[in-house]
């Protein structure tokens, strides 16, 4: 008797597909900026325009806060630097979901997906409770097989092995996977790992979606399960 082949061994598990959150599953811009507002403030420095500090957001709440700073013009002890993380993080936990809303025709899309076989994951620079807690509060979940942030393994996106954990903590194969993203960094990751990427316009980019170098890019959430089955083909 032959054992199978890998392929074999892959395409007999479920497909993987796992989302960013902020920008791709969720519109957390509003939220989020809010509260680097609020922290701007604290440090003393007026709030930023929007169109600027919505491109701050995919690396993280620290990064966001970070760059918000450095735009700002505020230099800060690394002490004082924490504090103003630390006020960040628990202002934004008790706002998570006032204005967050998921992007238009994700819950359809999801449905789909899972009528389809696949199986869904979060692979988000998000922290992971964060992440919890604004799925929790919009009722998605349960949806997600597993919610990886940016503090659930040693590494995080860009780093493939995000990504990887993602994937095979939902009891899938790298090979029978397909990430769908907003931004460089989402890109990078599938890179990586070599898993195609589907992008999404909507989100939060510093580099034009178009030119980010997905495998596909869908302008509406009703192009999703086509398009993730097209990629696990092969297309
Ligand atoms: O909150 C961030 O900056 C990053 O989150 P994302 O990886 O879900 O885009
Ligand atoms: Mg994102």
């Amino acid at each position: 008797m032959t054992s199978p082949s890998a392929s074999t061994l892959s395409s007999s598990r479920p497909a993987v597909i796992a989302f960013d959150l902020d920008g791709t599953l969720v519109d957390t811009a509003p939220d989020l900026l809010d509260t680097l507002d609020i922290i701007l403030e604290v440090a003393g420095a007026p709030p930023l325009p929007r169109e600027e500090t919505r491109r701050m957001i995919g690396a993280g709440a620290k990064a966001l806060v970070r760059r918000g700073l450095d735009a700002a013009g505020i230099s800060v002890e690394p002490e004082a630097f924490e504090g103003l993380y630390a006020r960040f993080l628990e202002h934004y936990a008790d706002h998570i979901a006032d204005s967050s809303r998921p992007f238009p025709g994700l819950i359809a899309a999801l449905d789909e997906l899972e009528a389809r076989g696949h199986v869904l994951a979060v692979c988000t620079n998000k922290l992971e409770h964060l992440s919890r807690l604004l799925l929790d509060r919009l009722d998605l979940s349960s949806r997600f097989k597993v919610i990886a942030g940016a503090d659930t393994f040693p590494v995080y996106k860009p780093d493939a092995g995000h990504l990887i954990g993602t994937v095979e903590r939902a009891g899938g194969d790298v090979r029978r996977a397909v990430m769908v993203g907003d931004s460089m960094t989402d890109v990078l990751t599938a890179k990586n790992a070599r898993v195609p990427v589907i992008v999404v316009p909507f989100g939060y980019t510093e580099t034009p979606a178009e030119e980010l170098g997905g495998d596909a890019l869908i302008r509406h959430y009703d192009m999703l399960p086509e398009t993730v089955d097209r990629l696990l083909a092969g297309g």
